[in-house]
């Protein structure tokens, strides 16, 4: 494999070694999530070549993950054909030590934890910057929440003022006046909480996910089953489940 510096090299070298370790040549039903790791995924198993792919079905979990899968010419398909996913493969903003992570810093994480769930497998790829032990440590944005239009200030005002996070606010987005507007048509509020309240994501999430208007919440609560994050030495850091611990080993760098 050629050299990629820096994060760039990291992303690829995760979603490259998840791609081998994960996706078969019996998968026929793959998950394809969102952000900058996943057009390595793709990449990676377009490399496997035509003969495997032409009989798989590749599920989006939003427009540009189902870009991407065009784009590859791979094959198209929805989860509502396909209930059940071999595999998922897909980017996190932040891991905890217990396989939990924030995810929808890319607005798909309705999506992203639907194609989550239905996957019997359900893999993270990220560079190093990701793995923390507890969430919060590094992703300062806050906890990503799906709202439908109509009920968003109300949801702001309950996340401040009921749940405890007083900087949550509403996400804006930068090449357009307004918020940004989900692939669903919905609002995205960011809401950063303190480490005392997400120091048990599983807790925060059903209170969130109870607010009205709330769609979904980018908090993924024992659904990984393993993350690989590529390290800036080449090596590769991998948690994964195994029983009821969550065990951490590493690739030495090749
Ligand atoms: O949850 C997501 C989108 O909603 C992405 O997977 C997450 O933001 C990570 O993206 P990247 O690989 O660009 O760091």
């Amino acid at each position: 494999m050629s050299q990629l510096p820096g994060i760039e090299g990291a992303k690829r070298l995760a979603a490259y070694t998840a791609v081998d370790k994960h996706i078969l040549p019996h998968h026929k039903i793959i998950g394809i999530g969102s952000g900058s790791t996943v057009p390595y995924v793709v990449e990676r198993i377009t490399q496997q070549g035509t003969e495997l792919n032409k009989g798989r079905i590749f599920i989006p979990t939003g427009f540009q993950s189902k870009e991407l899968i065009i784009e590859a010419g791979l094959n198209l398909g929805d989860v509502d054909q396909f209930l059940t996913i071999d595999v998922t493969i897909d980017g996190a903003d932040e891991v905890d030590a217990q396989l939990n992570c924030i995810k929808g810093g890319g607005a798909c994480h309705l999506r992203e934890k639907v194609l989550a769930e239905a996957a019997k497998t359900f893999i993270i790829v990220a560079d190093y910057r990701k793995n923390g032990k507890y969430l919060g440590e590094n992703f300062a944005h806050g906890v990503p929440i799906e709202v439908v239009p109509f009920a968003y200030a109300k949801v702001l005002q309950n996340l401040r003022s009921v749940l405890g996070s007083p900087n949550a606010s509403l996400r804006m987005a930068k090449a357009k006046a307004g918020p940004v507007v989900t692939d669903n048509a919905n609002f995205v509020i960011d809401a950063p909480f303190s480490r005392d309240l997400i120091k048990d994501p599983s807790s925060l999430l059903t209170k969130i996910k109870l607010l009205t208007g709330v769609v979904e919440v980018g908090l993924f609560c024992n659904i990984a089953q393993a993350a690989y994050f590529g390290n800036q030495d080449g090596s590769v850091t991998i948690k994964r489940v195994e029983g009821t611990k969550v065990i951490e080993e590493s690739i030495a760098a090749s």
